[in-house]
């Protein structure tokens, strides 16, 4: 079977990753969560004091830094599902934090930030067979993808889920932090000058404000089943 790319982009905590990791494992691809790959930069910048006292990001501190900052993924064995290693150390964990959600559109925001990270993206997706999640990828790393999803809930309902996987992992979290800071990167995400978020016009939208996480996943299969014997008769 000819293999396609598969773009998963959306809103903040919206079930991105949770569509796109089982598909991966179901077909056989490669799964990569592009948010990992900002939030890692993002420890990088607050572990090395390159945020300012005001807020904003210490940029020309942090571009001297860039070729220091390797990001990989390893499947971890017991979970059967990709970590992200900063400089060979695994942060999966802390790259979930709200310190680091709190910080990381900031980086996101940065060109040479994402100009470095969306040219890995592009090298792990050169064969094809991969399903990626972010906010660009349908737009900006993988324009010609072959199924491009876009998945959109409500701010409330992707707070709660939010809450609810923190309480489940013991990392505390308020509900109303959250929330907050789930908008504050809607925002952020979709009004920079860099690569906005925003739907790709030939991405297929997706609210799954009232959906369970198996009736996404068979929409999902259904799109790319429909999608997949599209491919293999265009050859
Ligand atoms: N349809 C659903 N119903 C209920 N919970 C869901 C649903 N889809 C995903 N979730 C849960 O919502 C939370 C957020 O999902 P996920 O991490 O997949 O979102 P995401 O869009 O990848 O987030 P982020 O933007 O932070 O990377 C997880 O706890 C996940 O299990
Ligand atoms: N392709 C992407 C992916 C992510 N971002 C930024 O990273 C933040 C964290 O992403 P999550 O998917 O883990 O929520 C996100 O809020 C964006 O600022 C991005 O810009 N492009």
């Amino acid at each position: 079977m000819k293999k396609i790319v598969i773009a998963i982009d959306g809103f903040s905590s919206c079930g991105k990753s949770t569509m796109a990791k089982d598909l991966a494992r179901q077909l056989g691809y490669i799964y990569v969560d592009t948010g990992a790959m900002y939030r890692a930069v993002t420890l990088y910048a607050l572990r090395h004091h390159l945020f300012l006292e005001n807020g904003a990001v210490n940029e020309p501190e942090l571009q001297q830094h860039m070729p220091n900052i390797h990001i990989s993924f390893k499947l971890n064995p017991a979970t059967s599902k990709p970590d992200t290693y900063l400089n060979d150390e695994s942060v999966e964990q802390e790259i979930r934090s709200m310190r680091v959600s709190q910080h990381v559109s900031k980086i996101a925001a940065i060109p040479f930030v994402r100009t470095a990270l969306v040219a890995q993206q592009q090298q792990m997706g050169k064969d094809k067979g991969i399903v990626m999640d972010g906010r660009d990828i349908g737009t900006v790393v993988f324009p010609d993808a072959e199924l491009k999803i876009f998945v959109t809930a409500s701010a409330e309902v992707r707070a709660q889920r939010r809450f609810d996987e923190l309480q489940q992992k013991g990392m505390p979290a308020q509900y109303d932090d959250i929330l907050k800071n789930v908008q504050e990167r809607d925002y952020i995400d979709s009004h920079r000058q860099t690569s906005p978020l925003c739907k790709a016009e030939d991405a297929i939208e997706l609210d799954n404000s009232h959906l369970t996480i198996p009736e996404q996943q068979q929409w999902l299969v259904e799109k790319v089943n429909e999608q997949l014997q599209q491919s293999s008769k265009m050859g």
